[in-house]
């Protein structure tokens, strides 16, 4: 089992989507006075993208940084040269945010409703929505549960279900904050497969190391500032060793 770059084709005909790029220049961030991220600056160009690190080394704010969900306290934080200070909006556009916790997501009723909800946000046509989330449900192994209420899935449906109600936005590039931590095995196996297979870019953060093996680059956070940047070859031996 990996997480790696989907073959090619792996689209059928679509033309590839645009690149995302994201650029973090000096960026610190802080929870009040509790100083999280130091002087992190990196470009964020590859198309599979590991974060590893101890509980509390920073990831999950950095990951949150990458699409505005937090703003840096200092420095900046770009997406294709857009300031996610100032240009949030579209920046979410680009960048879609999949939650360790699929509850913190799920934000309809029904099945179908939740996977709709950000297409109807944005005012997008009835026949347009309804075409759009018929695919997602198809293509994630939930048209079967359109109508049932998305509270009474189970853990590894609801994370199917956050990660459908991103992709139906089309974004260029999805973070995901571990996205498999809540999930057994099976579910594990299932959410990876799908995160295999995306044509998105991705960033994953993760403590499931096995899973970043085809990965293009995997960052390792050390007391909120990257520690290792590399290959996952280089990276995760160097980290599971620091580990002792
Ligand atoms: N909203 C918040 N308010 C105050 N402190 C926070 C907040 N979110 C995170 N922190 C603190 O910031 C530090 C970094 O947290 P973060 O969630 O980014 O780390 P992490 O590496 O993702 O950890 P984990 O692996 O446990 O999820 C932690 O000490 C955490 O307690």
């Amino acid at each position: 089992m990996r997480w790696g770059r989907p073959g090619a084709g792996a689209a059928g005909t679509a033309p590839p989507l645009p690149r995302t790029d994201v650029e973090l220049r000096e960026v610190t961030h802080a929870y009040g006075d509790r100083t999280v991220l130091t002087g992190v600056s990196l470009t964020l160009t590859e198309s599979r993208i590991g974060v590893i690190g101890a509980n509390g080394s920073g990831k999950s704010t950095f990951a949150r940084l990458l699409n505005g969900l937090v703003v840096p306290t200092a420095g900046t934080v770009l997406v294709d040269g857009l300031d996610t200070r100032t240009q949030a909006r579209e920046v979410r556009r680009r960048v879609g945010f999949v939650f360790q916790d699929p509850d913190a997501q799920i934000v309809h009723p029904t099945v179908a409703e939740d996977v709709a909800f950000g297409l109807t946000n944005q005012g997008v046509p009835a026949g347009e929505i309804a075409r759009r989330v018929d695919e997602v449900l198809v293509a994630y192994g939930l048209d079967g549960h359109r109508d049932h209420p998305a509270h009474l899935l189970s853990g590894g449906q609801k994370q199917l279900l956050a990660i459908a109600g991103v992709l139906v936005m089309a974004p260029q590039r999805v973070v995901f904050d571990e996205p498999t931590t809540l999930l057994d095995l099976r579910n594990t196996r299932r959410v990876a497969r799908v995160v295999d297979g995306l044509e998105q870019d991705v960033v994953v953060v993760t403590h499931h190391l096995e899973l970043l093996a085809g990965f293009d680059r995997v960052l390792v956070f050390e007391d909120g500032r990257v520690a290792a940047d590399g290959t996952p070859a280089e990276t995760v031996p160097w980290y599971v060793a620091r580990c002792g």
